[in-house]
């Protein structure tokens, strides 16, 4: 089925009567469950259903596994790009065989390319065939861009240990000295799904001191904290898609229940952003800002609009010496196969928990983007140049996010009554009422309050978001260097090749990005009344 397949839910009325029907057992609705399976949706949400892999089974990949295990004590040393340049240029296709496998993969090169650009006194403008051949195979297998994604870096970038009870007395230690667990949330213990796929024994990533990261740049907890904040994010995130879809599909249906089952969702849903919530201020806790933005952040840098820095068009992804005129471009004095191309950096802003909450509440991004004058993204093009016809932020990074992901939210966003989500079916409800001259009954005023509480859940979510970007941006944007951080020989490229202004106009970027995006401005207008439904 196509992403644009039309989903049931502009069925009869007999339909949706039988429908509704099925819905009175706690599971949920069987082509609920299959849409889920069918979108790469798992009991963890948009992490995988069990571990990623760690390691290629395939001897035949030993070169890069060994170099990726060594990865930051090489860029420390200064020697990765050398190591890489001694890499042989592995075969995929035929090679790589299950979808895991293609997924280490990418996990490998994406961290591979990233280091290779950035892990050096200056950027470099290209990127090897040992690297550039597999990764552009491989990304292209995955239909994700051949850069590092929020996938390579978060969800396929982790693994769960077990709890301390079963460990063994080396992992006990390591346990002991993480924070403590968060309570249980609904996420482990709900029965929402009924997947084919059972969630593996001891596999449980909504608790972050069982996280682990496979991959860093730097091999400080910071970086690892990092990332696995957001794993558990998404996992803690996960039982509410399908309740969101039913609510969903109940209001498609017009079932005789739709207000008392999204009422229902949206209550659960303000529960599920709180706790998600809770997760992302747990960063404070062993990421330092200071480390974020002086060692993290440089590697997770893209190629677009990176000109200051040394790539006016983006990286070259060589494929080898040119063996015919047509194919050819000559990049450092020689005739080289391959292309010019410019991504976006790797950032949780390609999640895809969030982007199906703003779909779901019908979270409109106005002014995000490419109305902002700070925005400088366009979609995955293949020169540095800026495109006048860029996408909104949100739209943009869907790009980035697998393509199975990708297909549920574009179909998510023709549930319901269509674009808008919930905001438009509560917004019926109420211009049906005014129509009618009649207030809102009692189960009505419910779903109202509902929707506004899940909509104010959403903006303080995005609140709190604002106050990391202060803390991991802003204010160390504008603090000087500290000396242990500051570039030795092997350095990493970038930082200090910024102008003060660009760096000044990618914080101030980032911020607008940010404030706009949390639906601060539609918070504001929305609370005049408090129960104002058309800004959402
Ligand atoms: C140190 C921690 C973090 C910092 C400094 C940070 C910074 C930023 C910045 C600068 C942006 C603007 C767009 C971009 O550059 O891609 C952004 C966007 C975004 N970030 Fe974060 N972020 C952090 C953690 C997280 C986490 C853990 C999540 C959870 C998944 C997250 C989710 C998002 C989302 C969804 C956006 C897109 C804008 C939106 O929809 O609100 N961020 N972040």
């Amino acid at each position: 089925m196509s992403p644009y397949e039309p989903l049931p839910i502009s069925t009869t009325s007999k339909q949706a009567s039988s429908e509704s029907e099925s819905d009175t057992s706690s599971s949920f609705p069987n082509h609920i469950q299959s849409l889920l399976n069918k979108y790469d949706v798992t009991t963890n949400g948009f992490l995988p259903d069990g571990p990623p892999l760690e390691v290629l089974p395939d001897e035949y990949y030993a070169p890069w596994e060994n170099l990726i295990r060594r990865l930051s004590e090489s860029l420390d040393a200064g020697t990765f790009r050398e190591e890489v340049d001694r890499l042989p240029v592995l075969e995929t296709d035929g090679r790589l065989k299950t979808e895991e496998e293609w997924r280490r993969a990418y996990v490998v090169l994406c961290f591979f390319a990233h280091g290779y650009i950035w892990g050096g006194s200056m950027p470099s403008e290209v990127l090897p065939p040992p690297i550039s051949v597999p990764l552009l195979s491989v990304s292209s297998h995955l239909d994700l861009p051949p850069i590092a994604t929020y996938a390579s870096l978060n969800l396929w970038n982790f693994r769960c240990v077990p709890p301390p009870s079963s460990t063994t007395s080396s992992l006990s230690v390591a346990s002991e000295s993480l924070p403590p667990s968060p309570p249980l949330t609904p996420a482990s213990n709900s029965p929402a799904f009924t997947s084919n796929t059972q969630p593996k024994t001891n596999f449980n990533p909504t608790d972050l001191s069982r996280l682990q990261t496979l991959h860093t740049f730097t091999g400080t907890p910071s970086e690892s904290w990092f990332y696995l904040v957001s794993v558990a994010m998404e996992a803690q995130g996960a039982y509410i898609i399908p309740t969101m879809l039913r609510a969903l599909q109940a209001i498609g249906l017009r079932s005789s229940d739709w207000k008392e089952t999204t009422t229902k969702a949206l209550r659960e849903l303000i529960t599920c952003v709180e706790a998600v919530g809770e997760l992302l201020e747990r960063m404070y806790e062993r990421c330092e800002p200071m480390v974020f933005y002086h060692q993290i952040r440089p590697f997770l840098a893209g190629s677009k609009g990176m000109s200051a820095v040394g790539l006016p068009k983006g990286v070259f992804y060589d494929l080898g010496l040119a063996s015919t005129e047509e194919e050819d471009q000559v990049v450092q004095g020689q005739r080289r196969r391959g292309k010019w191309m410019a991504y976006r950096g790797g950032s949780n802003g390609q999640s895809s928990l969030i982007q199906f909450w703003d779909l779901v509440l019908g979270v409109e991004h106005v002014s995000a983007g490419n109305s902002s004058p700070h925005a400088h993204s366009s979609s995955p093009s293949s020169t540095g140049a800026k495109d006048r016809n860029e996408k909104p932020f949100h739209e943009e990074v869907r790009e980035y996010m697998p393509l199975k992901h990708r297909q549920f939210l574009s179909m998510v966003s023709k549930m319901g009554l269509g674009k808008g989500g919930i905001r438009k079916a509560v917004m019926e409800m109420v211009e049906a009422a005014q129509q009618d001259g009649r207030q809102l009954d009692e189960q009505e005023e419910e779903l109202q309050v509902a929707f506004t509480n899940a909509t104010r859940a959403l903006a303080m979510f995005r609140n709190k978001h604002l106050q990391i970007v202060a803390r991991f941006i802003v204010i160390p944007s504008r603090q000087p260097v500290p000396e242990h951080m500051k570039r030795e020989k092997k350095g990493r490229a970038g930082e200090e090749k910024k102008g003060e202004d660009e760096d000044g106009e990618k914080v101030e970027k980032a911020v607008n990005l940010a404030s706009v995006s949390s639906g601060l401005q539609q918070r504001k207008e929305s609370e005049n009344d408090g129960k104002d439904t058309k800004r959402w």
